[in-house]
């Protein structure tokens, strides 16, 4: 890699995604460049949705709002983009109308044959490459930079489902009808995934999070049969690959919503260093469950954040006390994204009571 950048003035992210003990917990939100933040509502009036994705400068002046917005108080930034341009690089057409939707979702097998036979990624997603470093260049070293991609799973059943799904029942006919095609179209979907994030480490990606939003939706059984052979086979070759290539890995999280089942399982076998956890497990069983083998993240209801300060005071406490209680590091967050209606100052409330309540 040629490109040098500023160097970084706040590690505390990767310091705890390591597994260290940091003098306070670094904290960012998912989804924290987005619909609550008028400054970026202000940028979606005049442009789409995927053509902000697609205009690095652009992509690059949201993924800092947040940044600048709350300077000093936010440890991290996340490149902006989406989970679904994974499947567009594959060569299906994704909308956002406001949710995403697929014109022409995959109904059987035999419409895999209609996905790109091999996808070149620097080619179909170069857009997001750049606005990586450019991002790095715009954070001026202040934060590191999150790159992401969506877990083949939750993609797998956006292609299938063609949207959200309140049961998932066409992705998961998929599966029960068709168990040898859904895992090579699920393997292939996790190949793109480890070139995608290879591109995004070498652009300037200084930590890589795996969103496998729809992992709850499966059964323990399932889960291991059908999601996590993708998410271990991606963990192993992005660092392989890394390594190939002379290039020094990054940590990676993986933020499985809902499978709690299989925290201690994720935790021994699935070789990433991070795992976020979403608010239905209490930090210190989660913790518990883990052992030290890995840093956590998380994991405050985003709906805390509509209560007032004195509620997200006491909740923020009381997570910071619970995760205090582990032996690795911790990296406090929501437990899924930040929602539309929050006011951008409560937010900033969150950010202060963990800078105080973190600290040890
Ligand atoms: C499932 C999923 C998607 N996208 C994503 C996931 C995984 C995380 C999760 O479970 O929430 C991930 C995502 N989407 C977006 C980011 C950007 C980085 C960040 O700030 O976290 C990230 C990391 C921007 C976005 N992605 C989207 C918006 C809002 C679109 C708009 O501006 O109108 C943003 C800022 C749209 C989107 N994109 C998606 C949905 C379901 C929607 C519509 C509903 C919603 O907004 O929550 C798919």
């Amino acid at each position: 890699m040629t490109t040098t950048f500023p160097p970084l003035k706040n590690d505390l992210l990767l310091r705890a995604a390591r597994g260290e003990h940091t003098e306070r917990a670094p904290v960012w939100v998912m989804r924290q460049a987005g619909r609550y933040l008028p400054e970026f509502r202000k940028v979606r009036e005049s442009h789409e949705f995927f053509e902000i994705c697609r205009t690095p400068a652009l992509a690059t002046e949201i993924t800092a709002q947040p940044i600048r917005r709350y300077s000093g108080l936010v440890d991290a930034s996340i490149i902006f983009s989406d989970i679904l341009v994974v499947p567009q690089a594959m060569g299906m057409e994704v909308l956002m109308n406001p949710g995403p939707s697929f014109p022409d979702p995959l109904v059987t097998p035999a419409d895999v044959s209609k996905l790109h036979s091999t996808v070149d990624v620097q080619k179909e997603l170069g857009y997001v490459f750049e606005a990586i470093t450019q991002t790095r260049h715009e954070l001026k070293g202040e934060v590191p930079l999150i790159g992401f991609s969506g877990a083949p799973w939750t993609l797998f059943a956006y292609m299938i489902e063609g949207g959200g799904s309140k049961t998932l029942q066409k992705a998961k006919t998929w599966l029960y009808k068709y168990p040898e095609e859904s895992k090579a179209l699920l393997l292939r979907i996790a190949d793109v995934c480890v070139d995608y994030l290879v591109g995004q480490v070498k652009a300037g990606a200084q930590l890589l999070q795996i969103f496998d939003s729809w992992a709850g939706e499966l059964s323990p059984y399932d889960f291991e049969q059908f999601s996590f052979p993708t998410l271990r086979h991606i963990s192993t070759n992005v660092k392989r690959r890394l390594a190939e290539d002379g290039v020094p890995d990054v940590p990676m999280t993986l933020f499985a919503k809902g499978a709690n089942y299989a925290l201690r399982f994720l935790a021994q076998n699935a070789g990433y260093d991070v795992l976020g956890l979403d608010w239905q497990i209490d930090p210190v069983e989660a913790r518990h469950l883990v052992g030290d083998k890995v840093a956590l993240q998380g994991n405050l209801d985003p709906n805390v954040l509509y209560g007032g300060r004195d509620a997200i005071e006491a909740y923020v406490k009381r997570m910071c006390e619970g995760f205090r209680a582990g032996k690795r590091g911790w990296i406090a967050n929501l437990g899924h994204g930040i929602t539309p209606g929050v006011d951008p100052d409560d937010l900033k409330w969150f950010f202060e009571c963990v800078h105080k309540y973190s600290s040890i």
